[in-house]
């Protein structure tokens, strides 16, 4: 069956339709990686979106349950120029099966480069997949929440608390490889509940959409923030800058991909980073905050990273836990474990 991709300035894009679920809308967005299909398309901060990967070849590999970022696929469509056809050997599913038995839709044969090109002229806009006429409101974006049941990782002495927006498993399980217990708590849960959990530290995690949503809860998260130990990822990070009196912006087509070089201001040493994210903490919004640059990003000079003067707050913009991606900032959670250990001031590794 043929299928097409709709942007919300009437551009579309053919292809070839694989799955039963013959329609999908959300804000269009493309993966630069060339493998770690399986985590994007489970990581929640994917939720609601419409994923196009700029690798050609897509699903040779398969998809393997262990390598979920969650239960669940988390965005609403696939685009890809070339799907891996076969079966794959043993019991692994192969990805169409994946896709089709969480009832995502995905095209194949699609002209990527010259879509992904439009994404790069006219910014992350709202698309919807399709096999025949487009409904009159699609072009309207969903709000998405996370759903957090109450989780528990680990047995270790160290406990976390690691306040879910929509968290990748990877996370939780960073923490554990340090030696943690992981409690997981939704965004919204009451402080006395979370103080009555005794924790020794805090984890914000990553999360779909604009950060601004939280905003009824910032005063709590500040609260939490000036006695604990905080690390924020990716979400966390710019809730942690807005809850301090900074502000956010959204950039034009984001970061997503495996290879962003970012830059240690303090050494002057540049990582590649795992990045996924539409919006960033505004440099210039920062001056009363008490945070400092922690990284930068080389190719944009946005804002990368956080580190508090007063309090022992780390943020990160990129992802340690890579799931997927290099994995050359591992040490930030093992420096996060040790300042929660030894109530250091963060301001020590920076
Ligand atoms: N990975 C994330 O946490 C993404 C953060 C936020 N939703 C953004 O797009 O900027």
């Amino acid at each position: 069956m043929k299928g097409s991709i709709t942007l919300a300035n009437g551009t579309s894009f053919a292809g070839d339709w694989l799955g039963d679920h013959q329609y999908c809308s959300g804000e269009v967005v493309f993966y630069t990686g060339m493998t770690g299909y399986e985590q994007v398309l489970t990581d929640p901060s994917y939720q609601g979106q419409i994923v196009v990967f700029s690798y050609p070849f897509i699903g040779n590999y398969g998809f393997k349950p262990e390598s979920m970022e969650s239960a669940l696929i988390q965005v609403s469509g696939v685009i890809m120029a070339e799907c891996y056809p076969f079966q794959l050997e043993g019991e692994r599913l192969s990805l169409t099966e994946y896709l089709n038995h969480h009832h995502i839709p995905a095209l194949t044969n699609v002209d990527t480069r010259a879509l992904i090109q439009q994404i790069r002229e006219k910014g992350s806009v709202p698309a919807v997949m399709h096999t025949s006429t487009i409904p009159s409101d699609s072009f309207q974006l969903q709000e998405c929440w996370p759903q957090t049941a109450l989780e528990k990782f680990g047995t270790g002495k160290t406990h976390i608390v690691l306040i879910d927006f929509g968290y990748k498993k990877s996370i939780a399980d960073s923490l554990v490889a340090q030696g943690c217990t992981v409690t997981v708590v939704p965004y919204n849960y009451e402080t006395d509940e979370i103080e009555k959990l005794n924790p020794d530290g805090f984890v914000f995690s990553n999360g779909a959409g604009d950060p601004m949503r939280f905003s009824k809860y910032f005063h709590r998260y500040k609260n939490i923030a000036v006695r604990y130990p905080v690390l924020g990822i990716c979400l966390g990070h710019q809730i942690l800058a807005l809850a301090f009196g900074g502000e956010t912006m959204k950039l034009k087509f984001g970061h997503r991909g495996a290879n962003h070089p970012v830059m240690n201001m303090k050494t002057g040493k540049v990582s590649m980073s795992s990045q996924n994210h539409s919006y960033v903490v505004k440099k210039e919004s920062l001056h009363s905050t008490g945070f400092n640059i922690w990284f930068e990003n080389v190719n944009d000079k946005s804002v990368e990273g956080l580190w508090h003067s007063q309090y022992a707050i780390l943020s990160v913009q990129f992802h340690p836990e890579a799931a997927p991606g290099p994995q050359e900032h591992a040490q930030i959670f093992q420096d996060f474990i040790q300042t929660v250990k030894h109530k250091e001031k963060v301001r020590s590794y920076a």
